[in-house]
């Protein structure tokens, strides 16, 4: 049988923005994140981060140090008992990335490569997922795939891409649970 699936975009939404995080003492995680997390690991949902990491290719840290940081902060969601299916990532950028980085990756979001591929890996039904981004290149990437929900985490500012497009959701995780747990997103 198919499972279902929320897709996370990482920089914003797991992890406070400050620009091309990648050492663990910078890496801040967002209030709430840990109970959005598992609410839809407890209601089934394959738990998968999906993150644009063109700072490896812009030469500003290397694949190595994204892989350090990445087992660092999986496990501190082990230690809240959240189990993340996969990290995938892209570290090309079309115009500044650096020798093979330079490229107009599918996996680059908006494109939706990243979706697709771990989508196929675990046998993901993408018309019973969700994603969580924090700019509208996620949600675009999420409608490309055709995920079903695509939930817009924004700072307030009416972004609107189209009649499917995301729920801008006050930036704070506490309003997105409440929604949720009103039912107003009948997960
Ligand atoms: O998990 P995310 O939000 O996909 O990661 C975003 C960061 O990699 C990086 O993204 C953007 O950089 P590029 O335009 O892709 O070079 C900027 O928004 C940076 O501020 C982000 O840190
Ligand atoms: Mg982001
Ligand atoms: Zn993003």
């Amino acid at each position: 049988m198919k499972k279902k699936a929320l897709f996370l975009d990482r920089d914003g939404i797991i992890n406070v923005e400050k620009n091309y995080v990648y050492k663990i003492e910078d890496f801040e995680f967002m209030d709430g994140i840990f109970e959005i997390l598992r609410f839809f690991q407890e209601k089934g949902y394959l738990l998968i981060i999906i993150t644009n990491q063109a700072g490896i290719g812009r030469g500003y840290y290397t694949e190595e140090e994204f892989h350090i940081l990445t087992a660092w902060m999986l496990k501190q969601f082990e230690l809240q008992g959240i189990y993340i299916t996969k990290v995938e990532f892209s570290p090309y950028h079309p115009e500044h990335g650096l020798g093979k980085y330079k490229l107009d990756s599918d996996c680059r979001k908006p494109n939706p490569g990243m979706i697709l591929r771990s989508a196929k890996e675990f046998d993901v039904d993408l018309t019973e997922s969700i994603l969580i981004g924090d700019k509208d290149s996620d949600i675009e990437a999420g409608l490309r795939a055709g995920v079903n929900k695509n939930i817009l985490i924004s700072n307030g500012e009416n972004i609107s891409i189209n009649e499917r497009t995301a729920n801008v959701i006050e930036n704070n995780y506490v309003n997105l649970l409440s929604f949720i747990e009103k039912g107003i997103y009948e997960y």
